[in-house]
């Protein structure tokens, strides 16, 4: 029986700063961090990220995947965001990984460190998308290939469903910190998402994070779209 709590980030995806703003104040008091991410962070630019992230826990969802060299160099470039989270593809490999990592080490202060987020299978594939791309037998054997090659190589933890959960901590127990997007409170339009979860069946599975986007930013009311959300996250 586990006595994780399962924290809320709240995905601020849009182009526009006053809009991003608006989002963070509104549903701040609900939420335990926001993510910002490509969307955003090509429209507005960095420096807005850090506006609008002030004086709350930084989800950085960029998704790094390029040689060793160039994710190590951008990751220490990212050090002025004070990011309390990165995100890169664990499909990057082992020395993709490792350069990341030690760039968090190297370039961030001392207790400042960003937890290293290797995303495994993208929420949005099904196992015949996923095999579309090379990989044939399933999103949940990829997810536990990439887990193997990311956190041996210094991630802290992973981005993944919440359907693979339960095998990751069958096989990896309870240090790693995991993440999921791709979930959605009952009956909710799952977009483009495919391998989807509600809120309560991931916090039961074992999720440190959730990730919810379009069900709080794109409801009449954000802030309590958030609150219904965040109370499905206390344990009954
Ligand atoms: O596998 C992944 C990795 C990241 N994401 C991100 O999470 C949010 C989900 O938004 P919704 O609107 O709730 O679908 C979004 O920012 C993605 O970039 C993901 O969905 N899946």
């Amino acid at each position: 029986m586990t006595t994780r709590r399962t924290r809320l980030i709240a995905a601020l995806d849009t182009r526009d700063p006053a809009e991003a703003t608006r989002w963070a104040n509104a549903v701040s008091s609900h939420v335990d961090a926001i993510k910002l991410g490509l969307e955003f962070a090509y429209a507005a630019g960095f420096e807005t990220v850090t506006k609008v992230a002030q004086g709350r826990d930084l989800f950085l969802d960029l998704k790094l995947h390029d040689i060793p060299n160039t994710v190590g160099a951008a990751v220490g470039s990212l050090n002025r965001l004070s990011p309390a989270m990165l995100t890169i593809h664990a499909s990057g490999g082992s020395a993709m990984v490792a350069a990341a990592r030690q760039a968090c080490d190297d370039s961030f202060p001392e207790g400042k460190r960003p937890l290293l987020l290797a995303v495994t299978v993208l929420t949005s594939l099904d196992d015949a998308a996923l095999a579309e791309t090379g990989v044939p037998g399933g999103a949940r054997a990829q997810v536990l290939r990439l887990a193997e090659l990311a956190l041996r190589n210094g991630a802290d933890g992973l981005v993944c469903s919440a359907h693979e959960l339960t095998a990751l901590r069958k096989e990896f127990g309870e240090r790693p910190v995991f993440v999921t997007p791709g979930i959605r409170p009952r009956g909710a339009d799952a977009g483009d998402q495919k391998r989807i979860m509600t809120p309560t069946e991931a916090r039961q599975a074992g999720a440190d994070w959730i990730v919810v986007g379009r069900p709080i930013t794109k409801a009449a009311d954000p802030a309590a779209a958030a609150a219904a959300i965040a109370a499905e996250l206390i344990a009954p």
